[in-house]
C-alpha cells in the first residue's frame, strides 16, 4: 500500500488554478522530490497532505486513510501520528527553548514526555548542548536544524520538507540534505522534499513535477 496516495486533486486560489495532479503515490520508505518553479503550488500540496489546508477537490490517503474525509481532531490525531514537518519559515515557537519546542511537538502528537528522546534528537543535529537556547539566540542555520530535529522527534512515518536548502551555500545544502536523509534513515520514515532547488535532484530519483499552471493560463490567455 503506497504511504501517499492521490488522486484528482485540484486546487485554486482566488479563481487561479495551483494545482491539478490527476494521480501521484509514494510507496512506503522510498524518498521523492516535489519540483516545481515558485508559484507551483509545492507548499500548498505539503499542507494538503498535512491535513492544513483543504483542497477544492480530489481524494488524499495517507497510509490508506482519506486526509479530507477526518474531521479536525482526527486530521491532528493522523498529523501527529505519521507526519513531522520542516516548514519552510520554520515556526519555532519564539516564547519556548528549544527542549520545549520538541516536547511541544510530542504533546501535539499525543505522545508521552520523553526526555531522552528530545536530546537523542537534538544531539543527532548536532545541538545536544542548545536544550535551553530560545530560538532568538541561535543562527539561522541552527533554527533549521531544530526545525528538523523537531519534525523527527514523533518518529514520523512521513517527513515533509518545505524548500530547505534554497536559502543555503553548496556546503550548507548537501549538509542539510545529508541530515534529512539520515533522520528519515534512523525514522524509516518516507522523506518528501518540494524544492526548485537543482541541487537536490542528485540526492532522491523519485519525483513529482508540478508545473505552474497560472502561467499557463496566462500564456493561453495573452
Ligand atoms: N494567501 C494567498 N493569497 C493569494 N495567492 C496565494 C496565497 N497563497 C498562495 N498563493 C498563490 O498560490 C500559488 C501557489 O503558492 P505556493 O506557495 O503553494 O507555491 P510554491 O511552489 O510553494 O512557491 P515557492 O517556491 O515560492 O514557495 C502562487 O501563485 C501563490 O501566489
Amino acid at each position: 500500500m503506497p504511504l501517499i496516495d492521490v488522486t484528482g486533486l485540484r486546487h485554486a486560489i482566488a479563481g487561479r488554478p495551483v494545482l491539478d495532479i490527476p494521480q501521484w503515490s509514494v510507496e512506503t520508505g522510498r524518498h521523492c522530490l516535489l519540483l516545481g518553479p515558485s508559484g507551483s503550488g509545492k507548499t500548498t500540496l505539503i499542507h494538503a497532505l498535512a491535513g492544513l489546508k483543504r483542497p477544492d477537490g480530489g481524494r488524499i490517503l495517507l497510509d490508506g486513510q482519506a486526509v479530507w474525509d477526518l474531521d479536525a481532531a482526527a486530521r491532528d490525531h493522523l498529523r501527529g501520528r505519521l507526519i513531522g514537518i520542516v516548514f519552510q519559515t520554520l515556526h519555532l515557537v519564539a516564547a519556548l527553548d528549544v527542549g520545549q519546542n520538541l516536547h511541544l511537538a510530542r504533546w501535539l502528537a499525543g505522545l508521552p514526555r520523553d526526555a531522552g528522546a528530545v536530546a537523542r534528537a537534538l544531539d543527532r543535529v548536532g545541538l545536544g548542548n542548545r536544550l535551553a537556547a530560545k530560538p532568538e539566540h541561535l543562527s539561522q542555520g541552527e533554527k533549521q536544524r531544530v526545525a528538523i530535529a523537531r519534525a523527527v522527534v514523533t518518529q514520523p512515518k512521513l517527513i515533509l520538507a518545505d524548500e530547505p536548502t534554497s536559502a543555503l551555500d553548496d556546503e550548507n545544502c548537501a549538509l542539510v540534505m545529508d541530515l534529512l536523509l539520515e533522520q528519515a534513515d534512523v525514522c524509516s520514515a518516507t522523506l518528501l522534499v518540494a524544492t526548485h532547488d537543482e541541487r537536490t535532484r542528485a540526492r532522491i530519483s523519485d519525483r513529482l513535477d508540478l508545473p505552474k499552471l497560472s502561467a499557463q493560463t496566462e500564456g493561453r490567455a495573452a
